[in-house]
């Protein structure tokens, strides 16, 4: 059956400016999945991307939830058919992100949370600088990376080494990124992405004059 990319969704959006894609990458292992999901659960005004893979689904991955599993004749489909804000090989598998939704949503100011690649975020702003934010999540070592890829115990250990070894290329794209914030302490990792977060849905309210005029109202009446 084909999945349903168009589902609709009841949070609340800003309407006094256009949404966020916010992009959260890493080397894999680094635990921005495990972030995305505790904003995702504590933000009701972001809403998550959810890609398209041909990744068969890890225990516990949910279809149209952690992404649409489809076969690659689905995806190769999608990709002729023009339905990827982009798409990229990652691991052997591919992934995209599918753009019908995400657009709709930006004009009415819902914000979205993207968990990509680098090669995926290079696209996204090519296509869209405006509305994109790039945060960078770094392990605080490549031996602490190593321990959370194998302890996850979702990967055999072939797929661990090959993520290790991406991980450095990985890395290496750090200053492509708007921010970088290393997730050493979970907690304290997850408040610099809620900071961050809000600083720029403040910076673009400010671009539409809005908080100039709610001071002002609040000059006048004091
Ligand atoms: N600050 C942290 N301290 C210790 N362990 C952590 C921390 N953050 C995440 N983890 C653990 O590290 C493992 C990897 O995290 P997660 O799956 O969120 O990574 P990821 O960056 O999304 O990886 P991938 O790109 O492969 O999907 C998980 O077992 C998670 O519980
Ligand atoms: N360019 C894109 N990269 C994506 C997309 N969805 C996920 N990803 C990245 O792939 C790797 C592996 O993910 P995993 O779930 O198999 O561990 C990871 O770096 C993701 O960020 C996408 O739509 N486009």
């Amino acid at each position: 059956m084909a999945p349903d990319l168009h589902h609709t969704d009841h949070h609340h959006p800003d309407l006094h400016r256009r949404g966020l894609m916010f992009i959260l990458s890493s080397p894999s292992g680094t635990g921005k999945t495990t972030i995305a999901k505790r904003l995702l659960a504590e933000d009701d005004a972001i809403s998550p991307s959810i890609s398209a893979t041909t990744r068969p689904p890890r225990p516990g991955e949910v279809d149209g939830v952690d992404y649409f599993f489809v076969s690659q004749s689905e995806f190769d489909r999608m990709a002729e058919n023009d339905e990827f804000y982009e798409w990229a090989e990652v691991f052997g598998n591919c992934y995209g992100t599918p753009k019908a939704h995400i657009r709709a949503g930006l004009k009415t100011g819902r914000d979205f949370l993207f968990d990509i690649d680098w090669q995926g975020t290079q696209q996204l702003y090519q296509k869209d600088a405006q509305d994109v934010v790039r945060v960078f999540l770094l392990p605080p070592s490549i031996e602490e990376l190593h321990r959370r890829l194998s302890g996850r115990g979702t990967d055999a250990p072939e797929v661990v080494a090959a993520r290790m070894d991406r991980a450095r290329a990985e890395i290496s794209h750090w200053d492509g990124y708007d921010y970088v914030v290393v997730n050493e302490d979970l907690d304290e990792c997850f408040d610099q992405i809620k900071l961050i977060l809000a600083s720029e849905r403040l910076r673009r309210k400010r671009q539409t004059g809005l908080i100039p005029f709610v001071r002002g109202l609040l000059r006048t009446r004091v």
